[in-house]
C-alpha cells in the first residue's frame, strides 16, 4: 500500500530528521536518487550519460537546490548541463557544485536542444501557478525532451493536485520522503507521469496516513474470505433494486457485476420489464417483480447488502424504493437514480446506522451537495476535498467517480484508486461498478474496503479486457474480465 502525506506533515518529518543529521544530508540523498533516475532515462534515450544534453529549470528554493546537485552529478558523469535560473535567488551550494562539476548557467534559449530537463522550479514550497518567466522557459523545452519533475511537477498543488494555469507535464516525477496527495489525484496525477518514490529516511517520523493507494498485493487479504464449508447464504446475498421500464439495461449490468465478483446469491427486485431482462440474461438471479406502487421490497427475502439506484427514475416510485432500502439495517450502495432521489430528499439518510456507500460522479455530487451552477467543475478540480466533505456531511462512504476515483470514509480516510482507465468512461460501466461493490459488501467487507477494492477490481477488469493499447470496451465486456481481475491466493482464502 502506498501512503501519501500533506506538505505540513512532510515538512515536520523532514525537520525531525534534519535535526539528527549533518546539514544538507537530506538534499544529498534526494539529489543522488534524482541523478540516478535521470541517468537511467538518458541511457535509455541516447544510450549514455556522457555527452547527453541536460537542462535544469531552477527556482529560488531547495527544489532548485536538489536539481542543481543532481545536475552536478550528471555533469561529472560527462553530461553537458545548463541551468536556467528562474527565481530571485539560486541555491548557493547547488550553484557552486554545478559549476565546479563543469556545468554552466544560461538562458531559456539554451534549452533548445536538450535531451532531458530537470524541473526544479518549485517543490512543496510552491504556490499554485507559475510565474511568467517560468512559463516562457517551459515553452522553450523541446516537445520530445524527457521531463523529470523534482519532487512535484511545478505548478501542481502538492496537497490537492489542483493546477491553476500552466504546470509542468512530467514524464517522470522523482518524489522524496513521501507521496504527496497531489501526485495521485488528477489533474496533478496526469502532470506527474510515472512516479519514482525515493526513501530519504522520513518513515519513522511520519504519522499514520489518512490517504492511501491500494496495490495488487493488498488485495487478497481484503477480499471476502471463502470458507471451505461456506454455503450460499454464508457467502452473502445481495439485493439489487435497479432499472425501470425506461432503463432496463442498468438492472442487467448491475446484477452481472455482482455475480461476476463472486457472491452466494443475487436477489433482483424491480418492475416487470427490467425483471424479465434480468431473468433472461442471468438465470442464476432470483427475481421478484414488484407491483406498480413498489410496496414491500423487503418481502423479496433476506439479504446482507443492497444496491439501489442504477437505472431508477427519481419519481414517486423511485423515492419509495430508495426509502424502503435505506430503512433496512444492512449496508446499502446508492447509485445513479438513487442519488437523484437522495439529492431531493436528504432526510432519507436520517437515522441510518448501517453503512452507506454513495457512488456519485461529479455532476451527481454537485446536486447532492446542492451546489450552484458550475459545481461540477469545482468538484472535478478539487476532488479530494469534495469527496471528504461529502463523506463527512452524509455520514457515508463516498466514492467520487471520474478520472481519479477517490473513496472517502466518514472518519476522514481516503483511498485513491490507481487502476482507473479512460476506457471506463462508457455508458453502463458505473452500473457494473455498483454491482461489484454490492457483492463485496454482501461478502462482509467494510464500506470503505468494499468501495475501494470494488473500484480497484473494476479498473483492473477494464485494463485486462482493453489491453495495453487501450482498445475500446463496452460495459458488458467487464463481466467477462472481472473473475480474472480477482486474485485467487489459496492461502488467504481458506480453500
Ligand atoms: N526540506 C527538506 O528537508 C528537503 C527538501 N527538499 C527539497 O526542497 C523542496 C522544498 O524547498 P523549499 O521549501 O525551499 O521550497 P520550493 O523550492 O518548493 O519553493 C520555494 C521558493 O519558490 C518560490 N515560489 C513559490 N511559489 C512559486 C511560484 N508559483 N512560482 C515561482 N516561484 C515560486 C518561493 O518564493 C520560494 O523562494 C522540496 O520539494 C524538495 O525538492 C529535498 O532536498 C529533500 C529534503
Ligand atoms: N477518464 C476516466 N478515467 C478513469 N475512469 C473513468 C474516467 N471517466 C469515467 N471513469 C469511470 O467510469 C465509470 C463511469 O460510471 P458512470 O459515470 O456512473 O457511468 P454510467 O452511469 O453510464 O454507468 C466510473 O467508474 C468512473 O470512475
Ligand atoms: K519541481
Amino acid at each position: 500500500m502506498r501512503h501519501a502525506h500533506p506538505v505540513a506533515v512532510v515538512r515536520a518529518a523532514e525537520a525531525a530528521v534534519m535535526a539528527r543529521l549533518p546539514a544538507g544530508t537530506l538534499m544529498q540523498r534526494a539529489a543522488a536518487a534524482l541523478a540516478a533516475v535521470a541517468g537511467r532515462l538518458l541511457r535509455r534515450r541516447v544510450g549514455r550519460v556522457y555527452g547527453a544534453r541536460v537542462g535544469i529549470l531552477v527556482g529560488s528554493g531547495d527544489n532548485g537546490g536538489d536539481a542543481l546537485f543532481a545536475g552536478a552529478r550528471l555533469a561529472r558523469a560527462g553530461a553537458r548541463v545548463v541551468a536556467v535560473p528562474l527565481g530571485a535567488r539560486v541555491h548557493a551550494g547547488g550553484r557552486d557544485a554545478l559549476t565546479d562539476a563543469g556545468g554552466s548557467f544560461g538562458s531559456a534559449a539554451d534549452l533548445a536542444d536538450v535531451d532531458l530537463v530537470l524541473d526544479g522550479i518549485v517543490g512543496i514550497g510552491g504556490r499554485p501557478g507559475l510565474r511568467p518567466e517560468a512559463v516562457a522557459a517551459l515553452r522553450r523545452v523541446p516537445a520530445d525532451a524527457t521531463v523529470v519533475a523534482v519532487d512535484v511537477p511545478s505548478g501542481v498543488d502538492p496537497d490537492t493536485g489542483e493546477v491553476c494555469g500552466t504546470a509542468v507535464r512530467a514524464d517522470v516525477t522523482v518524489t522524496f520522503g513521501a507521496f504527496k496527495p497531489g501526485l495521485l489525484i488528477d489533474p496533478g496525477a496526469e502532470h506527474a507521469g510515472r512516479i519514482e518514490y525515493v526513501d530519504i529516511g522520513l518513515g519513522p517520523f511520519l504519522p499514520t496516513p489518512w490517504l492511501t493507494v491500494l496495490d495488487d498485493e493488498d488485495l487478497p487479504a481484503r477480499l471476502p474470505r471463502l470458507a471451505r464449508t461456506a454455503d450460499k447464504y454464508q457467502r452473502g446475498v445481495l439485493g439489487v433494486v435497479a432499472g425501470s421500464p425506461r432503463y432496463t439495461g442498468a438492472a442487467v449490468l448491475t446484477v452481472g457485476g455482482a455475480l461476476r465478483t463472486g457472491i452466494g446469491m443475487v436477489r433482483f427486485v424491480g418492475a416487470a420489464e427490467p425483471a424479465d431482462r434480468v431473468r433472461a440474461r442471468w438465470p442464476e438471479a432470483v427475481v421478484t417483480v414488484l407491483p406498480d406502487d413498489a410496496r414491500d421490497v423487503a418481502a423479496a427475502g433476506r439479504v446482507q447488502a443492497w444496491v439501489v439506484g442504477p437505472g431508477l427514475e427519481p419519481d414517486d416510485v423511485g423515492h419509495a424504493l430508495v426509502a424502503q432500502v435505506l430503512a433496512m439495517p444492512v449496508p446499502v450502495v446508492v447509485d445513479a437514480g438513487g442519488l437523484a432521489v437522495l439529492a431531493a430528499d436528504r432526510s432519507l439518510l436520517d437515522g441510518r446506522r448501517a453503512p452507506t456507500v454513495l457512488t456519485p460522479h461529479a455532476g451527481e455530487l454537485a446536486r447532492l451537495l446542492r451546489m450552484p451552477p458550475g459545481g461540477r467543475r469545482d468538484i472535478e478540480e478539487h476532488r479530494l476535498a469534495f469527496a471528504r466533505r461529502a463523506a463527512d456531511e452524509f455520514g457515508a462512504t463516498v466514492l467520487l467517480k471520474g478520472t481519479t476515483t477517490c473513496v472517502a470514509s466518514p472518519s476522514g480516510l481516503v483511498r485513491v484508486n490507481p487502476t482507473g482507465t479512460p476506457v471506463l468512461a462508457t455508458a453502463g460501466s458505473g452500473d457494473v461498478l455498483s454491482g461489484v461493490i454490492g457483492a463485496l459488501l454482501a461478502g462482509g467487507l467494510s464500506a470503505f474496503d468494499a468501495a475501494s477494492v470494488g473500484a480497484y477490481l473494476h479498473g483492473l477488469a477494464a485494463q485486462l479486457v482493453s489491453g495495453p493499447a487501450g482498445r475500446p470496451i463496452s460495459a458488458t465486456d467487464l463481466w467477462a474480465a472481472l473473475p480474472d481481475a480477482i486474485p485467487g491466493r489459496p492461502d488467504s482464502r481458506e480453500w
